[in-house]
């Protein structure tokens, strides 16, 4: 009998595949219920209340898949399920719409003082010129990440006759013409905006990305929204705005802690607050219910789960012959993701040697999962690297090329943007490694491991030492160093490994050197 644990509020319609399931018991208690006897669960069903730590997995060697009824992972211990060969899954599109129109509800609600309004006539006052409001028609809508719920706010922006302006790394020039938005620096929409509105997942990047130093490059009288997740926006920093004046209003249905209690922000009147309510409709409810339930059954019943974000999909035997490539190919795609500065719209590999016996396609999903990581909120594996890429307006091609430069095997991915095309080539070498051997035009070798910086510079006398010399006088230490060149005195390359990463004034300080022509760090 399998055990299926029901933690959080989920529609219980949309949980009806699951009655299906022969051999099922569903139980709909907390984790930390005494009458859960955690050890028999198979699945674990959430949303973004129960956290799925690490300790609490320990708890339960008898999970096999955990379902997030809903987008955001962050409250799952993903890597430490997946090293537990816990499956893990998501609805990633059932709450796109109800998000979207929650965000512009409190849009609408801000500039117009619905809340602060409503709460004055039910206390019996009738004051129509404390609430004077502003139109968002003609104003300047700012949207952070440009995903699947940015994308449905920027639709609805431009029916309300305003102008959008999007910062998402990821967005090809051909997907933000197709959404008709304009693409810009996150300073340019900073400075141009009259509202901002934040859908990222929330990441090391995305952290704060809207912190102390971004408020101040804002208009004053910004209005600021954030729907996606507590964080992303510094709570503290946003606090300081508030008080100081320069913010005009904030809306939030999301805090850094849940809830958020004596929250310094939630004694302002023009700050408005729903309880994470984005995802809270029915029809959103019904339809990640009803996906994660058909995903869950789907498992039992032994068949391919499709929504799966860290699912091994090939067998052991195949897995250990891979395993070596696997690794290289996921490394060059993290590499190509932090060295391509603009979208990528197509992603190239090029197999040759003996990695060609190999199950390709899996190297090929594995360097998109390398490539996707940091930048969406999923773990992109092998189970959903494709579509990932195809959701994205990516094109992956594969190929075989009897041309392996001399080595055994080679693996060579071209990441085509706009402006540059950018390839790495990569080989494992049996008892050495993995090793980069070619980066973007300049032969090199080194392991694709910690944390590297990747400068290229002209190749004059004395500057490698001058690099030496700047490092070492701040106390760095130059774990290896390689160097790769196309002819002397010409363009060069260099690629050093450092025991941790540089600070940004320790990078600033290599930039002084005039023969230097761009750093890169790079951190595998
Ligand atoms: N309030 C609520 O109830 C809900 C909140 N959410 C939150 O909204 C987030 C976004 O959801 P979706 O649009 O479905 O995800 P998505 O994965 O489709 O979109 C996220 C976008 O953010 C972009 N991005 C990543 N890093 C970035 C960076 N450093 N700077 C700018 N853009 C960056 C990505 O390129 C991607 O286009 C989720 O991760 C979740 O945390 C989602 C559903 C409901
Ligand atoms: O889907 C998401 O990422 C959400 O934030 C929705 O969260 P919830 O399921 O309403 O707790």
């Amino acid at each position: 009998m399998y055990q299926i644990l029901v933690a959080d509020a989920i529609n219980a319609e949309g949980l009806e595949p699951l009655l299906g399931l022969e051999e099922a018991e569903i139980i709909e208690k907390k984790t930390d219920d005494p009458e859960v006897r955690l050890e028999d669960i198979d699945a674990l069903l959430v949303r973004s209340a129960t956290k799925v730590t690490e300790a609490l997995l320990n708890q339960m060697p008898r999970l096999k898949i955990i379902a997030r009824a809903g987008v955001g992972v962050d409250n799952i211990d993903v890597p430490a399920a997946t090293k537990k060969g816990i499956i893990v899954i998501n609805a990633p599109d059932g709450n796109t719409i109800s998000t979207a129109e929650h965000t512009f509800a409190m849009m609408a609600s801000l500039m117009r003082n619905i809340p602060q309004a409503h709460s004055s006539v039910k206390n019996l006052e009738w004051k129509r010129n404390a609430f004077i409001g502003t139109e968002l028609y003609g104003k300047r809508l700012g949207i952070v990440g440009m995903g699947r719920i940015g994308s449905e706010i920027a639709k609805r922006a431009k029916v309300f006759g305003m102008n959008v302006n999007v910062f998402d790394p990821f967005l090809t020039k051909e997907r933000a013409a197709k959404l008709g938005v304009e693409s810009s620096t996150l300073d340019e929409l900073l400075g141009g905006a009259d509202i901002i509105t934040v859908h990222t997942p929330l990441t090391p990047e995305t952290k704060g990305i809207i912190n102390e130093e971004a408020l101040k490059k804002t208009k004053k009288g910004i209005y600021l929204l954030n729907c996606a997740r507590g964080g992303i926006i510094d709570e503290q920093d946003l606090a300081k705005y508030v008080a100081n004046g320069h913010v005009g209003g904030v809306a939030l249905d999301v805090f850094e802690a849940e809830p958020p209690g004596e929250h310094p922000l939630l004694k302002y009147d023009n700050v408005i607050v729903t309880p994470h309510l984005g995802a809270s409709t029915k029809e959103a409810q019904l339809n990640v219910a009803t996906q994660v339930a058909k995903e869950v059954r789907s498992f039992f019943e032994g068949k391919p789960v499709s929504s799966s974000i860290n699912l091994p999909a090939i067998s052991n035997d195949v897995y250990e012959k891979i395993q070596p490539f696997y690794q290289i190919s996921k490394q060059i795609g993290h590499i190509l993701s932090q060295c391509v500065k603009e979208g990528v719209h197509e992603l190239s590999v090029t197999y040759s040697g003996s990695v060609t016996d190999l199950e390709t396609t899996y190297l090929t999903k594995a360097m998109l999962s390398g490539f996707f990581k940091n930048r969406i909120d999923v773990n992109v594996n092998e189970v959903n690297a494709l579509l990932t890429a195809k959701e994205r307006g990516i094109t992956v091609g594969e190929k075989i090329s009897t041309d392996a430069f001399g080595y055994d095997n080679c693996i060579a991915v071209t990441a085509k943007g706009e402006e540059s095309a950018f390839t790495v080539r990569g080989t494992f070498i049996d008892h050495y490694g993995p090793r980069i051997v070619y980066l973007n035009g300049f032969n090199i070798d080194f392991l694709p491991e910690g944390n590297l910086l990747y400068i290229q510079h002209m190749d004059r006398p004395g500057v490698i030492g001058h690099v030496g010399q700047i490092l070492g006088d701040q106390g760095i230490n130059i774990a290896t160093m390689q160097v790769g060149r196309k002819k002397a005195g010409g363009e060069a390359i260099m690629v050093l490994a450092f025991d941790k990463p540089l600070s940004e004034a320790e990078l600033t300080s290599l930039e002084k050197l005039d023969e230097i022509v761009s750093i890169n760090p790079i951190i595998l």
